[in-house]
């Protein structure tokens, strides 16, 4: 074929580096399609096209008519720019139409001339301009580089131009992303930022759907959370909204069709994703498609409008103890006592916690300690229950030598007096005996003390936070302790809502798991041992809740994926009982065969082939009754 103007041609005797040197994967068959159909279309390379051609669109229509498309790019593009600003590069948006809705270029004299071939409502379409980058990535729907003399126009061949291409949630093309400067340049860095930039901007375009669920997915965990994850959207109702392109890939562009069912491909009711969603809970899990394919996929709800798409979910986790990590405590009952105890602690008021065993008290006196006034002072704890009646004497206001046999020489400061300045954490204080109440009495009126033994008064400075697992002002009434001592550490009293009554359990769940990993991810939930640690009813509250995660994690390593039989039986049995309600009307047909269905495939830990066998029903059937249910 002859062809006057042949790419490859002028390439050797360019000073632009060779497709080789560029080290980037690169399909010359592409320009040459390009210069191809350039011909075709009647264009003479010495034609003047991109800077005398008249604006198309004028920028005020362009707003209207590019207005989704510009808001998902807009500020990708500013952050782009700002990442390549030293090196002159003009970024520009431009739709399916090839109309530049804008760009962004510094106004100096190395960008003057593209500043004015990029300016809003120019137009870039193959028929008009010929080869270009963005021209190109238009009608091939592939990213592609074209330097100097790869330019079909000759008044385009001062410069290095690279496109990639926007894709719609429905998988059509949307535009293209482009950067062009002047000058030949090494491009492999400068287009992999503008390829993840524009699956950035495709993660916006999400957002635009409104209020869907987002399943995130790859095969690859440490994709989970980055621009270069599969995305599908999903309507309530279970029917697929939208697929990026990266979805497209694991599955195949056929199946992915807008409408088809979440059940038509993974082998996971919808429901139990919307209940990871339902429960905010990011943690990884395994998705099994139909094909058999295993995908690890985490559960969002779409991001509000305008948010900023978070270019990695935090899923960084090793072990680490909650002091370290910090307490959950996104319950807005327990968060906002948090926030009064704060105030009424920094003001010297003593804190009484009352709660059930194991539901943190000691973790909030810690905090209270922690972020108040004297946290640079110790922080002193004692257990009143566990400590001899006939030692906690001494152990609260020391000894001096000699005060009974065995006392330490030169006597022992009790845990008031090293609580000085700072903070003493009486736990359990239901269980002080009566004649140490009156003792205890006295230093909190007096601020001072006497060992054990001794005489002289020792001067003591401390906040005091107490707790108890029972209920004082009862125990007044029985004679069971000091009515004064109890007005006197009831400053302000806190009560600690038991697990079971919290609403942040699936956060807690989250929470502690990430502390059970020690340097890489977290060990992810299956939806039905979820739904079990949900419905039990922890009476060793969080304290029981974390060594379940801890035993269950242990087993469940070599999977990384938690499942029912990694649960301890009592969680189990307690499970039937306490299956949060249906959301279908108690006592009709319809609910009766939901019940049995939800039964069945927990039982068959979420498979649902053996649900659908032990139900005595086809796999099909079990796909249609799981579709009309949430
Ligand atoms: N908000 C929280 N976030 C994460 N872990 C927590 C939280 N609260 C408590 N825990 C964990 O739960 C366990 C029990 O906490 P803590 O000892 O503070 O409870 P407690 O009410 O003082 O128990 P007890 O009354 O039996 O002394 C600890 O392992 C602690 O790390």
């Amino acid at each position: 074929m002859n062809k006057p103007d042949d790419p490859s041609a002028a390439r050797g005797i360019s000073v632009y580096p060779t497709f080789e040197e560029r080290g980037r994967a690169f399909d010359a068959q592409l320009i040459e399609r390009s210069w191809a159909r350039s011909l075709r279309y009647g264009i003479s390379p010495a034609d003047r096209v991109l800077f005398e051609a008249p604006q198309l669109v004028r920028p005020r229509e362009l707003r209207e008519y590019g207005g989704p498309l510009l808001e998902a790019a807009r500020p990708e593009m500013e952050q782009l720019h700002a990442s390549l600003a030293p090196r002159d590069w003009v970024l520009a948006c431009i739709d399916m139409d090839g109309v530049v809705l804008n760009a962004i270029g510094k106004c100096n004299s190395a960008n003057r001339e593209l500043n004015q071939v990029f300016r809003q409502g120019a137009q870039f379409l193959e028929t008009l301009v010929g080869t270009t980058a963005p021209s190109c990535a238009l009608a091939e729907k592939e990213s592609v580089v074209i330097s100097g003399p790869e330019h079909y126009l000759e008044e385009a061949r001062a410069f290095t131009c690279m496109a990639t291409p926007i894709f719609a949630v429905d998988g059509g093309i949307v535009g293209v992303l482009d950067a062009s400067r002047k000058g030949p340049v090494s491009s492999a860095y400068t287009l992999e930022s503008l390829v993840i930039a524009a699956r950035a901007i495709e993660r916006r375009l999400f957002t635009q759907l409104g209020d869907v669920l987002l399943v995130h997915l790859h095969c690859r965990l440490d994709i989970l959370g980055t621009p270069m994850e599969g995305l599908l959207a999903f309507d309530a109702g279970g029917k697929l909204r939208g697929a990026n392109r990266i979805a497209r890939q694991l599955f195949g562009e056929p199946e992915l069709k807008i409408g088809i069912d979440f059940a038509d491909l993974f082998d996971m009711p919808f429901a139990h994703a919307v209940c990871y969603r339902r429960y905010d809970l990011s943690v990884p899990f395994r998705l099994q498609t139909h094909s058999g394919s295993q995908l690890h996929a985490c559960v969002t709800a779409s991001p509000t409008k305008g948010a900023s798409t978070p270019s990695r979910i935090a899923f960084e986790g090793r072990r680490a103890d909650v002091a370290e990590r910090g307490p959950c405590l996104e319950d807005p009952a327990v968060s906002e006592a948090l926030e009064r105890a704060r105030k009424a602690f920094a003001r010297n008021i003593p804190v009484l916690l009352n709660g059930e065993t194991g539901t943190g008290k000691e973790v909030f006196a810690r905090l209270l300690h922690d972020e108040g006034p004297r946290a640079a002072g110790p922080f002193v704890a004692i257990n009143c229950s566990s400590i001899p009646a006939s030692l906690i004497e001494s152990e609260l206001f020391g000894h001096v030598e000699g005060a009974f046999t065995g006392s330490r020489k030169g006597g022992a400061a009790g845990k008031i007096e090293q609580a000085h300045r700072g903070t003493l954490f009486l736990d359990e204080i239901g269980d002080m005996p009566m004649e140490l109440q009156g003792r205890l009495l006295r230093v909190l009126q007096e601020r001072s003390l006497c060992r054990l033994g001794g005489t002289s008064l020792i001067e003591v400075d401390f906040a005091l936070v107490c707790a108890t697992h029972r209920d004082l002002l009862q125990l007044t009434g029985e004679q069971g302790f000091r009515e004064d001592l109890y007005y006197r550490i009831n400053g302000f009293r806190v009560a600690l809502p038991a697990l079971r009554e919290r609403s942040d359990l699936a956060r807690l769940i989250q929470h502690l798991l990430r502390g059970e990993t020690s340097g890489q991810h977290p060990p992810a939930l299956d939806g039905v041992a979820l739904k079990a640690l949900l419905a039990y009813h922890w009476p060793g509250n969080i304290r029981q809740l974390h060594q379940v995660l801890r035993l269950a994690a242990a087993f469940a390593e070599d999977e990384g994926i938690i499942r029912l039989d990694h649960l301890p039986a009592e969680v189990l049995q307690a499970r039937p009982l306490s299956v949060p309600p249906l959301e279908v009307p108690e006592g009709t047909l319809q609910a009766s065969e939901q019940r049995a269905i939800r039964a069945a495939i927990d039982a068959c830990q979420g498979n649902l082939s053996a649900a659908a066998r032990s139900l005595g029903i086809g796999r099909a059937t079990l796909y249609r009754k799981l579709k009309t249910m949430d």
